[in-house]
């Protein structure tokens, strides 16, 4: 019999539509959900939040975290439910720290609250539960389980406004899938580090570039009212030259400034040697992050600057 520990976060999933709106509910519809089918799971639900995930922040990861580093030795595995909007981030930072490598962990949503026509969240709930009470889950990672796919928490990403299948893989593809008896892995997640935080603090802006872009965004920016700084560049990893000069004053008085792509598919590399080029921005030391796109850079630094990571330790794990 496996022990699954299952915590709420709110999101869709555990909203209701009253006229024509997606409200929060006091009460939370998965907790209705009698699981008479499987008699080799047994689950036990905690409520941690009720948040539309846009109220997210990395508080709430943290202490998401502690609670399943505090109550997961006593379990098999968890399940988390959460808002799609910020669940990658969530799934993203869990499975950048330090949990037990032999308890599945998944997040799972809904796209369609809990009395609409087509709801998706009791199918995501249960899949997720198949999910992390099946053998086979166990050394993936924390992995994302919605609309029969299984995803790995680095990769990613919501894909659509409200489409079920709005999560997806891109570049890499999902790492598994639920059939209607099984469930099958076709990747394996690689090993990385894996840190411990007692407290997640600072201030780490996103900023997107675009055609013509210049200094109008980045001249505002306080750098003493900043920890670092993610830039989501053009193509595999450039910058319009006219948007240089406050980026390299940042990187020259050691502000991190944190390079991703803002392409879909791919991954981010110095390889243009013009004004502005990957190489142009490296040697001026930003650096670049590799598969992951800006809303997980920004945690990964995030989570770098809190574990205490400076200069070229800094810069190895970033690059990594
Ligand atoms: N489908 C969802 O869960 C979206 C919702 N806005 C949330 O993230 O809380």
């Amino acid at each position: 019999m496996k022990h699954i520990l299952v915590i709420h976060t709110g999101g869709t999933i555990s909203m209701h539509e009253a006229n024509g709106q997606i409200i929060p509910d006091t009460h939370n519809p998965m907790h209705d959900i009698q699981f008479t089918t499987d008699t080799h799971m047994q689950v036990t639900s905690v409520d941690l939040f009720n948040l539309p995930s846009p109220h997210i922040t990395p508080h709430h990861m943290l202490t998401l975290y502690q609670e399943l580093k505090l109550r997961l030795p006593d379990y098999d595995g968890a399940v988390i439910t959460h808002g799609t909007d910020t669940l990658e981030e969530t799934a993203y930072f869990l499975d950048t720290m330090q949990l037990p490598k032999d308890k599945p962990i998944a997040l799972t949503g809904a796209m369609r609250s809990s009395n609409e026509i087509g709801s998706d969240g009791l199918y995501n709930f249960s899949s997720a539960l198949r999910v992390v009470a099946n053998d086979k889950s166990i050394g993936k990672g924390v992995v994302v389980v919605m609309n029969d796919e299984i995803h790995a928490a680095k990769y990613v990403t919501k894909t659509h406004t409200k489409n079920v299948s709005t999560f997806q893989t891109p570049t890499h593809g999902p790492l598994g899938l639920l059939t209607k008896q099984d469930i099958l892995y076709f990747q394996i997640p690689e090993e990385r580090v894996r840190f411990e935080l007692t407290c997640v603090s600072g201030t780490i802006p996103i900023i997107k570039a675009y055609a013509g872009m210049g200094e109008e965004l980045l001249k505002l920016i306080n750098p003493e009212t900043i920890d670092g700084i993610v830039i989501e560049a053009l193509g595999a990893g450039n910058l319009p030259p006219d948007s240089l000069t406050h980026i390299k004053e940042l990187t020259a008085i050691g502000i991190p400034v944190v390079l991703v792509s803002r392409c879909f598919n791919g991954i981010a590399e110095a390889v243009y040697g013009y004004a502005g080029g990957g190489v142009d921005l490296a040697v001026s030391g930003v650096m670049f992050v590799k598969e992951l796109n800006s809303q997980k850079a920004r945690l990964k630094l995030l989570i770098a600057l809190n574990s205490g990571l400076t200069g070229n330790e800094l810069k190895t794990y970033i690059e990594g």
